[in-house]
């Protein structure tokens, strides 16, 4: 080798670039360049007073047709073999070693050894601990990830997982292949979800099956509120209340569980 050969090549440093996923697409971006989600394209406001940007947003969206059509079709697919599951959402902010993340764990194993497989929304805290829990317990683990604006990971305890760009989609896919939900302790996004499938037994949209809350210190506040305001403005009735089941224990989770589909005539 030439001295010349060995001196370090004049090559310019890589940029810090930011990375995410647009789909299925991984891109790397300026930091602070715009990075709007798909949902956000989506639901962006258009001035009904521009007539070529309300002209521009009717092509987008014809053609936007065809790729949640598309979602969907790959979500059908990568779903349909997945057997009994449960859905379990959850903080995405708890960390390792905290009580909840533990009682995470502690219930993705239950439910895996109760013979489930565990579907969450792939990401970190609240789910990764629960598909970590079904990963040891052997039972299937599956993480279905969103499309956000800055960089998503499935997490590592995920055997099967998909990254969404459309959260409808994606809720499809959380309802369509559970025969329950389980609610560890969570902020907005966990009650969005659980709110969700409350209305979607409510309204009977599916039918009948259990929502278990875990972790009675986070939720006892809320049905308290519901009984205490919701019930007594009979905006709700007596029967809602029923719908959701808050234990401490995953193994109490388990039981309700198998309660239900044994009443369904399963298991
Ligand atoms: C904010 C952080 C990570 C965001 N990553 C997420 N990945 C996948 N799914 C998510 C993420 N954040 C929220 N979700 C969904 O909402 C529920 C948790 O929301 P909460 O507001 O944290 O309660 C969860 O069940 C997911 O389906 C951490 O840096």
């Amino acid at each position: 080798m030439s001295p010349d050969q060995s001196e370090s090549p004049d090559v310019p440093e890589a940029p810090d670039l930011e990375t995410c996923y647009v789909g299925p697409v991984r891109v790397r971006r300026e930091p602070g360049e715009s990075s709007k989600t798909t949902d956000r394209r989506l639901l962006e406001w258009v001035d009904p007073n521009d007539a070529d940007l309300r002209a521009e947003r009717t092509m987008r969206d014809s053609w936007r047709v065809l790729r949640i059509q598309s979602e969907f079709v790959a979500g059908f697919d990568a779903m349909s073999e997945v057997a009994e599951a449960v859905t379990v959402f959850g903080s995405a902010r708890l960390v390792p070693g905290s009580a909840d993340y533990d009682l995470a764990v502690r219930l993705g194993a239950a439910l895996g050894e109760a013979g489930y497989a565990v579907i969450t929304g792939g990401g970190p805290g609240a789910m990764e601990a629960a598909n970590r829990g079904a990963w040891d317990a052997g039972a299937q683990s599956i993480g279905l990830n969103i499309e956000l604006p800055f960089e998503q990971h499935l997490n590592e305890w995920v055997d099967m997982g998909m990254h969404f760009r459309y959260f409808f989609v994606r809720k499809t896919m959380f309802v369509k292949y559970a025969q329950a939900f389980v609610c560890l302790p969570g902020g907005f996004g966990t009650l969005d979800e659980m709110f969700e499938a409350l209305t979607l037994v409510q309204t009977k949209k599916v039918v009948r099956f259990p929502i278990v809350l875990i972790g009675r210190d986070h939720w006892t506040g809320l049905i308290d509120w519901m009984r205490e305001v919701l019930l007594a403005k009979g905006m709700i009735s007596p029967d809602d209340l029923e719908l959701l089941h808050v234990v401490d224990e995953p193994s109490e989770a388990v039981d309700i569980i198998a309660a239900a589909a044994a009443g369904r005539g399963g298991r």
